[in-house]
């Protein structure tokens, strides 16, 4: 195993903008990246481009010093010792559970004792020993979903490429099988690589997360990392729960700001310092006598605690979170903890 290695990455399909558009990435080896971005952003494409489906039309993949792809040179899916799990599984519905895992080392003709093993591992991984003989029709959908990863374990791939493969379970099950994705590549030490347009699977999953916009690779970093420090308005406003405010910063505004700083902000407007972004996290927003007026616009209780959404003297609206319950329309003065500039 090795490294996995996108080097400014580019897919054009024809005229108009490109579906990637220079990409460079470095995956460790057995590290965990999600592909995280909204809807036409691109990763998709990434991903089919990693596994062979699709040719890059500039830059390159590499696995270590090996060369998967480029404009000019493909090495076939099935050479590159990778496997993919899809988001509607696609098992075979005539097989049975074990047939269905086994199926990969049939096409490459294992067969015997060592078929039997190979299987009876995959299948204990995922935790489904005891279903070797159901057929799909007979298993839940998070069931379903462990088949096609043992499917995937028993080739032994270096690289495992995820299209949403949570995308059809409801929530409850989400939870259950983001465990069983960690299990999973705890236990195979593979290479991950998960496309989702869900930012808490992303944070709660990889050990890495590439945010991207249109093409484009905005950031990349450990989930805490990019929690703490994301890189401009769109990571920040898709990352975590927070309020990006429209601010008069002072020319010298740190990254990270705190109250002394911030209480000038919202007290002297300087109309002669630059306007910046800056992201509140609810958590750091405190209910304070001496603190900004904001007004309750809306209250919503979430069980352990109210959400809260609060207007600033100037309209803009900042996220709180309140044991107590709070009057739509009271005053509720606040003091901003802390503040990340974009
Ligand atoms: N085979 C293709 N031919 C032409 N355009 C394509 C093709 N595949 C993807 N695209 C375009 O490339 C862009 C990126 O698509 P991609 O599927 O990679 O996005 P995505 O981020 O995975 O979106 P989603 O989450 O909706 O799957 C889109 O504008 C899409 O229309």
């Amino acid at each position: 195993m090795a490294k996995l290695i996108l080097n400014r990455l580019s897919k054009s399909f024809g005229d108009g903008k490109p579906a990637v558009d220079d990409v460079s990435v470095t995956i460790r080896e057995g590290g965990f990246l999600a592909l995280l971005g909204p809807s036409g952003c691109g990763k998709t494409t990434v991903l089919r481009m990693i596994a062979g489906f699709e040719q890059p039309t500039d830059g390159a993949i590499l696995l270590g010093e090996r060369v998967l792809a480029d404009a000019g040179s493909m090495v076939p899916p099935e050479r590159r010792n990778m496997a993919m799990v899809f988001q509607s599984y696609a098992l075979w519905p005539h097989m049975t559970v074990a047939e269905n895992a086994g199926y990969p080392l049939k096409v490459r003709g294992i067969s015997g004792e060592r078929y039997r093993r190979k299987v009876a591992d995959a299948l204990a991984t995922v935790r489904l020993e005891s279903y070797a003989e159901r057929r799909p029709s007979e298993l839940s959908g998070g069931q379903r979903q462990r088949v096609a990863l043992a499917r995937c374990l028993v080739t032994e791939p270096d690289v495992v490429l995820l299209d949403e493969p949570l995308a059809n379970l409801d929530r409850h099950l989400r939870q259950e099988m983001e465990e069983t994705f960690r299990e999973f590549h705890a236990m195979s030490g593979a290479t991950m690589v998960y496309v989702t347009h869900d930012q808490s699977e992303a944070m709660a999953l990889a050990t890495d997360v590439a945010v991207m916009s249109e093409g484009k690779l905005l950031q990349i970093a450990p989930p805490a990392e990019l929690y703490a420090r994301p890189e401009g308005k769109l990571v920040g406003g898709l990352v975590g729960q927070g309020a990006i405010l429209s601010v008069s910063l002072p020319d010298n505004a740190p990254r990270s700001m705190e109250w002394s700083q911030l209480q000038q902000v919202f007290t002297e407007t300087d109309s002669t310092s630059a306007i910046g972004d800056i992201l509140v996290r609810p958590q750091d927003v405190i209910h304070d006598a001496d603190g900004i007026p904001c007004r309750v616009a809306t209250i919503l209780y979430e069980g352990e605690r109210y959400a809260l959404r609060l207007t600033l003297p100037d309209g803009q609206v900042l996220r709180a979170y309140s044991r107590e319950p709070a009057a739509i329309g009271s005053l509720f003065p606040v003091v901003i903890r802390s503040a990340w500039r974009l």
